[in-house]
């Protein structure tokens, strides 16, 4: 079954745990599973999959984000391989948000840096839990170098990188966008390099399919787990 209701969630296949389970109210038949659309779920349904996979199959955060932020990067290299990008290595900023989402895009940044990128990071907002500050510590410890300040033109932005990462908010953003975010994903829509989007497009949790903040939605790329 295609999914097209409100606010989805971008999914590069389909999940791990077969065509037969229904548990989130996701119905994956033959004819899903052997399509290579692309499928989307809505908000209610990316949280009870999270739901699910904690609670019923007991994954750790860890474990998951770990899982999120490889699959990401590898999506991203398959996308834009390093021999196709001009510069060597090509450069990346990952800008991440004060969420898991925000998490997801550490460890994309960690596993870009090890598939030949060299991304830099923005990390605004960071929330004080040990599951974040070790994944700070791990990408300071791969010399990938943090942003004290966000460019504030595009312009800038595009002369300095080749694909932007938007690990900004997942499904769990609601609401108006407040700053420092809002004037970040202002930046963001004036950019004319590539935006790869972990999960879904920032700020487009409350949007119809069709529109999101960052422009039409669903994107060009949006890679998940
Ligand atoms: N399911 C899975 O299997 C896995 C899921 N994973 C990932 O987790 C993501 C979901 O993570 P999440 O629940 O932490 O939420 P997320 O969207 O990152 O942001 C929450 C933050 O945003 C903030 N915020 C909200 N609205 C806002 C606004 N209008 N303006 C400004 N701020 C706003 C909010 O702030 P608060 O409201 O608390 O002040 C809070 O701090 C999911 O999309 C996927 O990428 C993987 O890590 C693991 C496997």
């Amino acid at each position: 079954q295609r999914i097209t209701t409100q606010t989805s969630a971008c999914r590069s296949g389909p999940t791990w745990w077969g065509p037969q389970r229904q548990n989130s109210g996701v119905r994956w038949n033959s004819e899903v599973m052997a399509s290579t659309a692309v499928k989307y779920l809505s908000q209610e349904e990316a949280q009870a999959v999270d739901q699910e996979l904690f609670n019923e199959y007991q994954f750790s955060v860890d474990q998951l984000m770990e899982l999120a932020g490889l699959s990401c990067a590898t999506a991203i290299a398959k996308a834009y391989p390093p021999t196709s990008m001009s510069r060597s290595p090509p450069t990346v900023l990952v800008i991440c948000g004060p969420g898991n989402n925000g998490g997801d895009g550490l460890v994309c940044a960690r596993h870009l840096k090890l598939f030949g990128y060299q991304p830099t990071i923005y990390y605004p907002k960071r929330p004080n839990k040990p599951l974040f500050t070790a994944l700070v510590t791990q990408c300071q410890k791969m010399d990938i170098p943090f942003l004290g300040e966000m460019p504030s033109e595009p312009m800038v932005i595009d002369e300095l990188y080749e694909l932007v990462v938007d690990a900004i908010f997942g499904f769990s953003f609601k609401g108006d966008v407040r700053e420092p975010f809002h004037s970040i994903l202002s930046v963001l829509k004036g950019l004319t390099v590539p935006i790869a989007s972990i999960d879904i497009p920032s700020g487009a949790g409350t949007q119809e399919v069709g529109w999101g903040r960052l422009g039409p939605y669903p994107p060009d790329f949006c890679p998940q787990v």
